[in-house]
């Protein structure tokens, strides 16, 4: 799967949170440590670890570069590879905001691009990246990233750019939303008198199960919610309170991802 990646070297622009939880899942699945280059000032002790080129010399033509710095670094970050521009490296953005056309303008207008957004179950294989390419990438080029991400977890192709911001608050954020369900659960319980070891036990292993069963089951969340709710049961009760329609998750989600939509919006303006 690594072929042209092993020959021609993998370039990670940013190693930090993001580009750790992708570059640990292409090592765990076989991309070789030699094969990969990463710049970033600020190396944790994991990635000194991981025997990569680390702030060395950078091969000549890389088969790709990840961008994974902050969108508020790219300005200072991205000016060093300009000379992979507008030739065969494929530039692979992971970052919340920045455009295409930033890419094209500061590396060169011919540049091969691809702009994505992971989310960080990436480190365990269970990712999702969203992913659209500019019109310097061919079919060979896309697959090549395909592969890549699909290392990590699934891959959806999108149909235009503008669905990015609405991707970027659901999946690239959405962790996020459910950790904090996790949280949010586990101090529902402890108010009701659990331990706290014991609440957070419950509200992982919840989490955690419901998840995997959404994705495994061949029924609907809707139906699988049905399944838990009893007439006049604990869940109705529950529910009762969580679907109100000015209170509950609804109103609530919308209003959150509705507030990321518009932040990814404002980071590439
Ligand atoms: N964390 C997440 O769940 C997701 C993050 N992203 C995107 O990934 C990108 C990185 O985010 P995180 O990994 O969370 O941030 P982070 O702060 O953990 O990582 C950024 C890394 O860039 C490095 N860096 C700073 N200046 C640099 C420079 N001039 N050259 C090279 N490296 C430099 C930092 O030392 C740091 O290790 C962002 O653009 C973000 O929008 C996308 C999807 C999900
Ligand atoms: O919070 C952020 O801006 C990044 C993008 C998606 C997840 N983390």
């Amino acid at each position: 799967m690594f072929d042209t990646i092993k020959s021609r070297g993998l370039v990670l622009l940013g190693c930090g949170k993001m580009g750790s939880a992708m570059l640990e899942g292409w090592l765990k699945q076989g991309l070789p440590a030699a094969s990969v280059w990463v710049k970033d000032p600020f190396p944790s002790d994991w990635l000194k670890a991981q025997g990569v080129h680390l702030n060395e010399a950078l091969p000549e033509s890389p088969a790709l570069v990840l961008v994974a710095v902050k969108p508020q670094m790219m300005e200072e970050a991205l000016p060093v590879l300009k000379t992979y521009g507008n030739g065969d490296t494929i530039f692979l953005s992971v970052a919340a905001g920045t455009t295409i056309a930033h890419y094209e303008n500061v590396l060169g207008a011919q540049t091969p691009v691809i702009r994505s957004i992971p989310n960080t179950p990436a480190a365990i294989g269970r990712g999702i990246t969203g992913l659209i390419g500019n019109s310097h990438i061919d079919e060979a080029g896309l697959q090549l990233a395909e592969n890549l991400l699909s290392a990590i977890g699934q891959t959806v192709r999108l149909d235009n750019e503008g669905q990015m911001d609405a991707v970027t608050a659901m999946s690239g954020s959405g962790p996020a939303y459910v950790f904090h369900l996790i949280e949010a659960m586990a101090a529902a319980g402890e108010a009701q008198g659990l331990s706290p070891e014991l609440s957070m036990a419950l509200a992982k292993a919840t989490v955690g199960g419901a998840g995997q069963l959404a994705e495994d089951s061949a029924e609907t969340p809707t139906q699988l919610r049905i399944n838990v709710t009893s007439p006049n049961g604990t869940t109705q009760a529950a529910l009762e309170v969580l679907m109100d329609d000015t209170r509950g998750f609804p109103v609530l989600m919308r209003d959150a991802v509705d507030a990321a939509t518009k932040r990814s919006k404002e980071l590439g303006a």
